[in-house]
């Protein structure tokens, strides 16, 4: 039997952390069930990979021509995706290497996006650009039910909060944003709604949704703090950042073309929220999302090794890059 060799990369944007799969690299392709169960392994943070991560990036043949390659998303938890903005920036990164690329198309579940290199945000910090599209408040995209609303902003839901007002949205996975005080930011309220919506059997978001809490520190100055879907807290979300950049400038009158300055827990990225004037474009609104994307190493494992529950992945060696001293140099000097 031939032996299939995973050779697995650890990168994160904004401290939210993969593993990219490489499936173009594999003497055999992996089956659903493989990934799912490769990335539930590696990803736990206690037994996983090198301290785990928040999911598995699969990287893949287009399955049509124009894009360089194709993204799968998968959570933690084992469940897809159909986007992650933090990830596709390391995609992109790792794509534009393999190809000699800088500007490019990468497939995703629902839309090939542009992806490129960007001014790095600090010398020695990898920065990429991509959009985030297309983008959708309609409760059917989200996977919404709550009174029958075609679409849910600013908004209560009676049963989450008294307090607190939301605004949904689909960039295009499934996002609910509120804005709200740093007390609340940094309180349990998130992970108590958050942890609700995503316990599988509640009637809103049956299939979960990403939830952010977002404090306005500036004119176009936020900070996102998000409990992810198929996670719980991350570091950084980065289409929640985009979400969230979105709603902001929607809720202050629509300045679009605009800078936004967004940080999270992980670091910070930036966010232009643009309004369709190209029939190019996927959906009436697209967000560009900057930030980095950084490499920490990789290891080579076979796959009968990560079938293996008696295999200890916590001892395998990592080539590590020595990027993320310059990261944390970086979040330093904010
Ligand atoms: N961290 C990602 C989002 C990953 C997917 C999300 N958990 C979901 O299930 O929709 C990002 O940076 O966007």
């Amino acid at each position: 039997m031939i032996q299939v060799e995973i050779s697995l990369t650890k990168v994160h944007g904004s401290d939210n952390e993969f593993f990219i799969l490489d499936q173009t690299k594999l003497s055999r392709k992996l089956t659903d069930s493989e990934i799912k169960a490769i990335t539930k392994r590696v990803s736990d943070r206690d037994n996983g990979l090198w301290q785990g991560a928040d999911g598995v990036l699969v990287v893949d043949e287009p399955t049509h021509s124009g894009p360089l390659g194709m993204m799968r998303v998968i959570n933690a938890d084992g469940s897809e995706a159909s986007m992650c903005g933090n990830g596709i920036r390391t995609i992109a990164r790792y794509l534009g290497q393999e190809h000699r690329q800088l500007n490019f198309k990468i497939q995703t579940m629902y839309a090939d996006l542009l992806v490129e290199q960007a001014t790095p945000l600090a010398p020695s910090i990898q920065t990429f650009q991509a959009e985030i599209s297309p983008i959708s408040f309609a409760a059917k995209d989200l996977g919404l039910h709550w009174q029958d609303l075609p679409e849910l902003h600013h908004q209560k839901i009676s049963v989450l909060s008294d307090q607190l007002i939301f605004t949904a949205v689909a960039v295009p996975n499934p996002h609910l944003i509120s804005f709200v005080d740093h007390e609340t930011l940094t309180g349990p309220e998130l992970g108590r709604i958050a942890s609700y919506l995503n316990n599988g059997d509640n009637p809103i978001f049956p299939d979960g949704v990403n939830v952010s809490f977002v404090e306005v520190l500036a004119a176009n100055h936020l900070f996102v703090r998000t409990y992810e879907r198929g996670v719980g807290y991350t570091n950084a979300c980065g289409t929640g950042m985009s979400a969230s950049s979105l709603v902001y400038v929607l809720e202050q009158g629509g300045h679009f073309e605009q800078e936004l300055n967004v940080q999270n827990p992980g670091g910070m990225v930036k966010t232009i929220v643009h309004e369709n004037t190209d029939t190019e474009r996927h959906s009436l609104y697209w967000v560009s999302l900057v930030g980095n994307a950084t490499f920490l190493g990789a290891a080579m494992l076979t796959l009968e090794q990560l079938n293996d529950p008696d295999f200890d992945l916590t001892q395998v060696h990592f080539e590590e890059t020595g990027e993320q001293e310059k990261y944390r140099q970086f979040i330093a000097s904010l």
